[in-house]
C-alpha cells in the first residue's frame, strides 16, 4: 500500500529556486500589457472610429505565436467598451471548431449562452446570432481567435463563412453594426484562399505583430521573471543568455516563460542553488523538439509520408540516419513494393510535396553537381531526423496505415 505521508514528503520541493511560479503560467492574463504601445495606439485609433459613425467591417490581426495578438487586442477592446455604452466586445476562439457549423455555434454561444441543434444546421446558427446581435448596443466588436482553424471544413468553403458574417441577410437586413476582428498567425486572405466577393466586403485594416526582439520580450516577461524566481536564483548572465536565445530563435513571449519555468524546474531537480547555463540549454533543444515535433503531427499525410522517407537510409558502421538524399531515393522509398499502392506517390506529387516542406521550413534543398551524372537535389531535415521516428507511432495511429509503423521501423 502507498504511504501517502512518504509519497507527499519525497515529492515536496525542497530548496526550490521559485518564490512564485504561476507568474510564468503564459494563461493568467498579464497585469499590463508591455512592450506593445504602437499596437495599442492603432487598435485605439480603429475603435474610436465610432465617435465619428464607423467602425471597419474587419480588421485582421495577425502574427507569429507568442507575440501578444490576444492579450493586447482583447485588453484595449475590453477597455474601450468599458468606456462607451453603446460599444459591446466578444471573444470567441475557434480553435476547437472542425466545421463552419461549429464555428457558428461557438459565436451563438457566446451570444445568447445557447446552443445551437445540429438540425439547425449554418442557417440556423447566422438566424440566431443575428437576432441576439439585434438586441446588442449599437456597434459589435466580435474577435475571432485563430479563425484559421476553420479551413478544417473539407466539406464547405471558408469564404461562404465570411461571406454570411459580413454580408449575411439577416445582419444588412436589421442593419446590425457588426465589427469582426480575425485573429490568425498567417495572412487570411493567402491562408484561407478566400474569394474576390468576401475579399472585397472585408476592409484593409490590419495590425501585424512582429515577432518579440531582445529588448522587447526583456520587458514583457522581466516582470515576471522578477516575480517568479527568489533572490539570486536566476543570475543577470543566466537571465540575459535566456532572453537573448529565446529572441534570436523564436520572438515568442509564451515560449520564453516556458523556457525559464523549465529550466527553474531543472535546477531545483539538480538541487542547484541557482539556475545555470546548462539548466537553459537543455532546455532550448527540449523546446524546439517539441515544437518540430508538434509541426510534424500536424502533417498531411503524404508530406509525413515523405519527410519520413528521408530518414529511411541507415549508415551501416554508425547505424546514424544518412542524410542528405536525393529527390530519386525519395521516390524509390514512396513507389516500392513493400508500401501499399495507396500510398505511393508520383515523382511530380514528391516534388511539389519537398517544395511545401522547404516552405515550412522542415527540410532543406540544394543542387550538387555530379559530374557526368549531372546536377542532384540534395535534401536534408532542419532538425535531427531521428525526431521523426520518434513520432512515427503517434502519427501513423491516427491514420489507417497503421501497419507501416512496422515496415518503416524495420528500414
Ligand atoms: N505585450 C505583452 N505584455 C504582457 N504579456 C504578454 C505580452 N505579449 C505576450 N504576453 C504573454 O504571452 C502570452 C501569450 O500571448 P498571446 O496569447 O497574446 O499571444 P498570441 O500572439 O495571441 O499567440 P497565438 O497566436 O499562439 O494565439 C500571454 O498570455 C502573456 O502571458
Amino acid at each position: 500500500m502507498t504511504d501517502y505521508d512518504d509519497l507527499f514528503a519525497e515529492t515536496a520541493p525542497d530548496g526550490s529556486v521559485f518564490a512564485e511560479k504561476r507568474a510564468l503560467d503564459p494563461l493568467r492574463p498579464p497585469e499590463t500589457i508591455r512592450g506593445r504601445d504602437e499596437h495599442q495606439h492603432a487598435i485605439a485609433e480603429l475603435l474610436n472610429g465610432v465617435t465619428e459613425g464607423y467602425l471597419p467591417p474587419t480588421v485582421t490581426i495577425h502574427g507569429p505565436p507568442g507575440t501578444g495578438k490576444t492579450v493586447t487586442t482583447r485588453r484595449v477592446c475590453q477597455e474601450f467598451a468599458a468606456r462607451h455604452d453603446d460599444v459591446a466586445v466578444e471573444y470567441v476562439n475557434l480553435k476547437e471548431c472542425r466545421s463552419l457549423f461549429s464555428a457558428a455555434r461557438e459565436i451563438h454561444l457566446e451570444l445568447t449562452g445557447e446552443t445551437v441543434g445540429a438540425y439547425e444546421g449554418l442557417d440556423g446558427a447566422f438566424a440566431g446570432i443575428w437576432a441576439a446581435l439585434d438586441e446588442y448596443p449599437e456597434w459589435t466588436v466580435l474577435l475571432l481567435d485563430e479563425i484559421d482553424h476553420i479551413k478544417q471544413d473539407a466539406n464547405y468553403d471558408p469564404s461562404e463563412f465570411l461571406y454570411r458574417l459580413l454580408r449575411g441577410e439577416g445582419k444588412l437586413k436589421r442593419d446590425i453594426q457588426l465589427s469582426a476582428w480575425l485573429i490568425s498567425n498567417e495572412l487570411l486572405e493567402v491562408d484561407l484562399r478566400l474569394d474576390s466577393r468576401v475579399e472585397s466586403a472585408m476592409s484593409d485594416e490590419a495590425v501585424f505583430f512582429g515577432p518579440y526582439q531582445h529588448s522587447d520580450l526583456e520587458r514583457v516577461v522581466g516582470p515576471q521573471l522578477d516575480a517568479a524566481f527568489r533572490d539570486e536564483t536566476l543570475p543577470a548572465a543566466v537571465r540575459e543568455y535566456g532572453i537573448s536565445e529565446a529572441a534570436r530563435r523564436w520572438g515568442d513571449a509564451r515560449k520564453t516563460l516556458r523556457l525559464f519555468r523549465r529550466a527553474g524546474e531543472a535546477a531545483t531537480e539538480r538541487e542547484l542553488p541557482a539556475v545555470t547555463r546548462e539548466c537553459i540549454d537543455a532546455n532550448l533543444e527540449a523546446t524546439d523538439a517539441e515544437d518540430v515535433k508538434q509541426k510534424l503531427l500536424n502533417l498531411p499525410f503524404n508530406h509525413f509520408m515523405v519527410i519520413a522517407s528521408t530518414t529511411l537510409g541507415k549508415d551501416e558502421d554508425t547505424g546514424e540516419i544518412y542524410q542528405p538524399v536525393t529527390t530519386n531515393q525519395i521516390a524509390m522509398r514512396m513507389q516500392s513494393d513493400d508500401l501499399p499502392e495507396d500510398v505511393h506517390l508520383s515523382d511530380r506529387a514528391i516534388r511539389e510535396v519537398i517544395r511545401d516542406l522547404l516552405t515550412m521550413g522542415l527540410v532543406e534543398t540544394w543542387i550538387e553537381s555530379r559530374g557526368r551524372d549531372g546536377r542532384v537535389k540534395q535534401i536534408e531535415t532542419t532538425f535531427d531526423p531521428q525526431w521523426i521516428r520518434d513520432i512515427l507511432g503517434r502519427y501513423l495511429q491516427n491514420t489507417p496505415h497503421l501497419e507501416l509503423e512496422t515496415l518503416l521501423n524495420d528500414k
